[in-house]
C-alpha cells in the first residue's frame, strides 16, 4: 500500500535524490554584498569576513577553582599563612614569599604562584595556616594566558553562521559588531485555486494554505528575508505576473504547488516562458515533482527558482534535503553535509517502487538503543506525523523494510541549523 492511499506510479526519468542534492549545491552561487550589524542582531547571520581574536584568551593566567594559590616549592608540613585574597575581577597581584593566596574561579593568578589547590583538599588550622591533602603538581588548576587563542589568530572564518556559541565567543573578545553577508531575499508564493488564508471562513473543498506558513517559518529559521507574494491562482497570467515581480525583487524564488503533471499544473510552462528548468523530478517520496529553474537568461545570470510540490510534507522534505543546501551556499556558507547513520526499524513495511522513501519516524529509546517507529500516517499530505517526527528512515527504492533490520536515519534537527 502506498502511504498516500493511491496506486503507486512506477517512475522513470527521475533524478536520484543524492544527485539532485549535488546539483543543487553545484548550481548555487553566493550573493555579493555585506553589512555591519550589532552583535545583538547577528544571530543566524553569516560572516562576510574572517574575524581575528582581539585578545589572548584567557587574558591572564587565572584560577580554574575556588581554592588557594601557592608556590609549590614553599609547601610545608607547617602549612602556609593566607597572605592575600584575590577575588575575580581583581588586578594582578604579587604573592608574598612564604604565603598563599585565597583565590576564586577566574581570578588572576598572583605573580609567583605556580599551582592552585581546590578548597575541598585544604584544611585551615587554628592559626589560619593552609594545609594541603594529597598530591599537587606544578600548573595544577591554572588556566594559562592564551592557552585557548592568541591575539590575531583566526577566531571565526568568513562563511561561519553565527549561532549562540559563536556570538558568545565574539562577545568574549569584546567584539560588539560584525560584518555579515546581506540577508537573502526570498520571494515566496503558493499556487492553487483551492487555497485560502488561515483565519478565514472555509467552504468544503477549500484548503488552508499551510505551505506558505511552513516555508515562511523555514526561511525565517534560515535567516532569510521573506517577500510574501501570497496565493496565486492556477492561471498562467497570474503566475506570469507574480514570477515577473519575484524575478526583479528577490535573490531566489520559492513556489509550491502546481508543479506536477495535471492540466491545472501551470507552474512549469510559465517558468519555461520566463526562463528555464534545470531539472524536474526527483526519485524521492515524498517530494517527487521538485524542480530547479530560473527566471531570466540562465541559472547563473537570472533569478534561481525552486518549485516545491503542493503536498505539504513533500514541500517540507524538498526544502530540507534540496532547497536548504542551495540557500546555504547562496548565503555564502558551505552546504551542511547530510548526517545519516544506521538505526533499527521497529516495524515492517512494503518498500516504495522506483523512489527512495523518507519515512517520518520517532526514535524509541526504551530498550537503551534507538528503534525507529512510524510517527503516524505517511501520506505526503499528512503533516501530523511530520510534526511529531524526530527524523527520516531512508528506504532505498524497491527495498522492503523489515523489523529488526537497520536503515539509514537522517535526524531532522540537522535542518534547523
Ligand atoms: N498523475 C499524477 N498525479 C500526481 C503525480 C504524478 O506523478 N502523476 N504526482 C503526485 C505527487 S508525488 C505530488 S507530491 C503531487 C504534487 O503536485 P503539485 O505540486 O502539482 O501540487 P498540487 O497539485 O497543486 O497540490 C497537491 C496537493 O497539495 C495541496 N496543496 C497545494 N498547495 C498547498 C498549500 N500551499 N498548502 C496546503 N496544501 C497545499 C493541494 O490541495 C493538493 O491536495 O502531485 C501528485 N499527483
Ligand atoms: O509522493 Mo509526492 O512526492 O506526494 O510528495
Amino acid at each position: 500500500m502506498s502511504g498516500c492511499g493511491c496506486a503507486e506510479v512506477v517512475t522513470s526519468g527521475l533524478l536520484d535524490l543524492f544527485d539532485a542534492r549535488g546539483r543543487m549545491i553545484a548550481a548555487a552561487r553566493p550573493v555579493t554584498g555585506s553589512e555591519r550589524v550589532a552583535l545583538a542582531e547577528a544571530a543566524r547571520r553569516v560572516l562576510a569576513e574572517d574575524v581575528l581574536a582581539a585578545l589572548d584568551m584567557p587574558g591572564v593566567d587565572n584560577s580554574a577553582m575556588d581554592g588557594y594559590a601557592l608556590r609549590l616549592a614553599e609547601r610545608s608540613d607547617q602549612g602556609l599563612p593566607v597572605a592575600l585574597r584575590v577575588p575575580a575581577g581583581a588586578g594582578v597581584m604579587h604573592l608574598p614569599a612564604g604565603g598563599c593566596a585565597r583565590i576564586f574561579t577566574g581570578a588572576p593568578l598572583p605573580l609567583g604562584a605556580d599551582a592552585v589547590v581546590p578548597q575541598e583538599r585544604v584544611t585551615l588550622d587554628d592559626r589560619g595556616r593552609m594545609h594541603i591533602e594529597g598530591e599537587l603538581t606544578e600548573g595544577a588548576n591554572i588556566r594559562r594566558r592564551g592557552e585557548e587563542t592568541r591575539e590575531g589568530e583566526l577566531l571565526l572564518p568568513a562563511g561561519a553562521r553565527l549561532d549562540a556559541a559563536a556570538i558568545a565567543l565574539l562577545a568574549s573578545h569584546g567584539i560588539d559588531e560584525v560584518v555579515v553577508v546581506r540577508r537573502l531575499t526570498v520571494a515566496l508564493l503558493s499556487t492553487g485555486d483551492e487555497l485560502i488564508e488561515p483565519g478565514t471562513a472555509r467552504v468544503p473543498g477549500q484548503v488552508y494554505d499551510s505551505n506558505r506558513a511552513l516555508l515562511g517559518a523555514l526561511l525565517d529559521q534560515a535567516g532569510c528575508e521573506v517577500l510574501d507574494l501570497g496565493v496565486i491562482a492556477d492561471a498562467r497570467v497570474d503566475l506570469h505576473q507574480a514570477f515577473g515581480l519575484a524575478r526583479d525583487d528577490a535573490d531566489l524564488v520559492i513556489c509550491t504547488g502546481g508543479v506536477s503533471v495535471g492540466e491545472e499544473d501551470h507552474v512549469r510552462p510559465v517558468i519555461e516562458r520566463l526562463g528555464g528548468i534545470a531539472f524536474h523530478g526527483v526519485a524521492m517520496k515524498p517530494g517527487k515533482p521538485f524542480a530547479l529553474g530560473y527566471l531570466g537568461d540562465s541559472l547563473q545570470a537570472g533569478t534561481p527558482l525552486i518549485a516545491l510540490p503542493g503536498n505539504p510534507v513533500a514541500s517540507l522534505v524538498g526544502w530540507q534535503l534540496l532547497a536548504l543546501p542551495f540557500v546555504q551556499v547562496r548565503q555564502g556558507r558551505e552546504a551542511a553535509p547530510l548526517q545519516r547513520f544506521p538505526v533499527t526499524a521497529g516495524f515492517s513495511r512494503r518498500g516504495p517502487r522506483g523512489r527512495r522513501e523518507l519515512l517520518r519516524v520517532v526514535l524509541d529509546w526504551a530498550a537503551g538503543t534507538p528503534v525507529a517507529r512510524l510517527a503516524g500516517g505517511q501520506g505526503s499530505h499528512m503533516l501530523s506525523a511530520a510534526s511529531q517526527a524526530h527524523g527520516y528512515l531512508v528506504v532505498d527504492a524497491n527495498q522492503h523494510v523489515e523489523e529488526g533490520h537497520a536503515y539509514q536515519y537522517c535526524p531532522i534537527a540537522q535542518f534547523l541549523d
